[in-house]
């Protein structure tokens, strides 16, 4: 195996393609044949990253999700919301996944104290809307290995996601870090 040869996710296997500045949002639907589950999305994405944790939804064959967040008052279930359970109530992310098909349809962060509470997590790949803004780094890339990925073939994925264009971090990128370690030195009062 060479870095030629891994694959990442299907929306950026073949290059990332650039979002665009007049997106201003559209709907996600689940996999389901019928009866899908809709969500309504009114506003462009941000942070779009692939992520390589466990929890996030990924498409089958997938080693990494596609995850952006959008502020929670952007995003209204317009179909099928009795299809919908939270996967982990433990989690920071409420995952509300159709019980049909498994997909997430979105995260929520219910613990008003979270550093990204007032975001929700979604995947625009469920989207037939054109234009949201591309994924621009990859968290969490050595956690794929809790998901069974070879850890000799570490080296190969990050060359990968750099050729992507992806910088590969294994939190999430330092913008972000830097973002959360913000609102806890707030919090102490220390800033
Ligand atoms: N090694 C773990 C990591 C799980 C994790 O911390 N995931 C991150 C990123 S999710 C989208 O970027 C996170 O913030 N999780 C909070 C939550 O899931 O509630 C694993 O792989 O499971
Ligand atoms: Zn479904
Ligand atoms: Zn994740």
């Amino acid at each position: 195996m060479s870095h030629h040869n891994v694959h990442i996710h299907p929306a950026v296997d073949d290059g990332v393609k650039p979002g665009s500045d007049a997106f201003t949002g559209g709907k996600l639907h689940c996999h389901c044949d019928s009866d899908r589950v809709e969500v309504a999305v009114k506003a462009q994405c941000a942070h779009n990253h692939v992520c390589g944790c466990t929890k996030c939804w990924k498409p089958a064959g997938a080693t990494f999700s596609m995850v952006a967040v959008v502020p929670r008052d952007n995003v209204n279930v317009t179909a099928h919301e009795e299809k919908l359970d939270v996967v982990d109530s433990s989690a920071a992310i409420q995952r509300h996944a159709c019980r049909g098909c498994g997909v997430h349809m979105y995260g929520r962060i219910e613990n008003t104290d979270h550093p990204f509470h007032g975001l929700d997590f979604i995947h625009t790949e469920l989207s037939d809307d054109t234009g949201w803004a591309a994924p621009e780094f990859a968290a969490f890339v050595s956690s794929i290995i809790e998901s069974g990925a070879d850890p000799e073939n570490m080296s190969n994925v990050r060359a990968r996601l750099n050729e992507l264009g992806l910088p590969p971090y294994d939190c999430l990128s330092p913008p972000l870090m830097d973002a959360i370690a913000i609102h806890t030195a707030k919090a102490k009062g220390v800033l």
